[in-house]
């Protein structure tokens, strides 16, 4: 664990089983000069083979985050472990994608990953050709090699900025915002690409502010607001502690509510035109069978379940879309 009040990547307890967590935060704390609290007493843990959103709307803290756990801004207090290792010998596991990295626009993606492979000295240099070909494979684009990155589409780039991260071995691919700015098709490849490495078997930590993103992609979230965890876990038991309700649409409000309640449903509530209740282990189409056979007019039927805003709205009593 990297603690503030201990020599920087000291390892927090000994050598880790392999189940542990990819990344454990306890009290992180980042506070700027002149007092702005970005990110107040973080505790984060975020299981090996997740895909983990790291949600939260703009300024947040989700990138203060990101730049202490690696290394690149110092906490203020509080301490953090990285795969359980000391951050140095970390860091070579990890894979991020931060800021964007610089490609130049008239060199083929290929000539541009062996520039970025160059830069890095634990990189052996004798097999760096094999490394290029394999993180361009990875994510995609063998077969644009060799075409100019300026020729690239905006997805294809994001997936050559991701393959920048993947030059070598990781266990841990750290991704802050990777879909920001791209078009509907570019999002699709990323978020397609994330779920094709960690099925490879690599943890993926990574930042949004989309809520339904994070729901599509990933395993497990945290959920932040101005700097606070708000929430954190599998994305089932974040929306388990909300219920999923029906929702018949009908002009035969108190007949379809009668139907609804001698099935069992329970917290029943007639509408104008509709009527919701608590759907519980009852069947969808069962209940439209029953409506339908009392005679209800059913003219639409609809399961509704929680989504993460719900989630977020029921815990902070604010709509996701508050600026930090
Ligand atoms: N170097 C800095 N100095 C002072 N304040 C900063 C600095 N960097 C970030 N902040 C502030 O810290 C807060 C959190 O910012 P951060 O960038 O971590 O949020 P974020 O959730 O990543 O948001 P975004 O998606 O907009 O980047 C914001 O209020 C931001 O203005």
């Amino acid at each position: 664990m990297t603690a503030v009040t201990q020599e920087a990547g000291a390892p927090f307890g000994a050598a880790p089983p392999s189940g542990e967590d990819a990344i454990v935060t306890h009290g992180l704390t980042k506070r700027f000069r002149g007092g702005q609290v970005a990110v107040d007493a973080l505790d984060l843990a975020v299981p090996r083979g997740s895909v983990f959103g790291f949600l939260g709307p703009n300024g947040s803290g989700k990138t203060t985050t990101i730049r202490m756990l690696l290394g690149l801004v110092a906490p203020t207090a509080g301490e953090y472990a990285v795969l359980g290792l000391p951050l140095a010998q970390a860091l070579p596991r990890v894979g991020a994608l931060v800021e964007g990295p610089a490609f130049y626009p008239y060199l083929s993606g290929a000539a541009n990953l062996l520039r970025f492979d160059s830069a890095d000295p634990t990189a052996p240099r004798g097999t760096a050709r094999r490394r290029i070909a394999e993180a361009l494979e990875r994510v995609g684009l063998s077969a644009a090699a060799g075409k100019r990155y300026r020729n690239y589409s905006l997805g294809m780039r994001q997936r050559l900025a991701i393959a920048a991260a993947l030059l070598g071995p990781r266990e841990l691919l750290v991704l802050d915002e990777p879909t920001n700015g791209l078009d509907p098709q570019g999002t699709r490849e990323v978020r397609a690409l994330v779920k094709e490495i960690a099925a490879d078997g690599t943890t993926v930590f990574v930042s949004s502010h989309l809520l339904a993103e994070v729901e599509q992609m990933c395993t497990h979230a945290a959920i932040m607001r101005t700097g606070k965890l708000v929430a954190q876990g599998t994305i089932a038991s974040l929306s388990g502690g909300l219920v999923a309700r029906v929702r018949v649409e009908t002009p035969d409000v108190a007949d379809a509510a009668r139907v609804l309640g001698t099935l069992g449903l329970t917290d029943v509530r007639p509408g104008g035109l509709e009527v919701t209740a608590e759907l519980g282990g009852h069947a969808p189409e069962q209940i439209n069978a029953a409506l339908v056979g009392e005679g209800v007019a059913v003219r639409g039927l609809a399961v509704v379940r929680p989504s993460l805003e719900d989630v977020f709205v029921g815990l902070t009593g604010e709509g996701f879309d508050v600026d930090g």
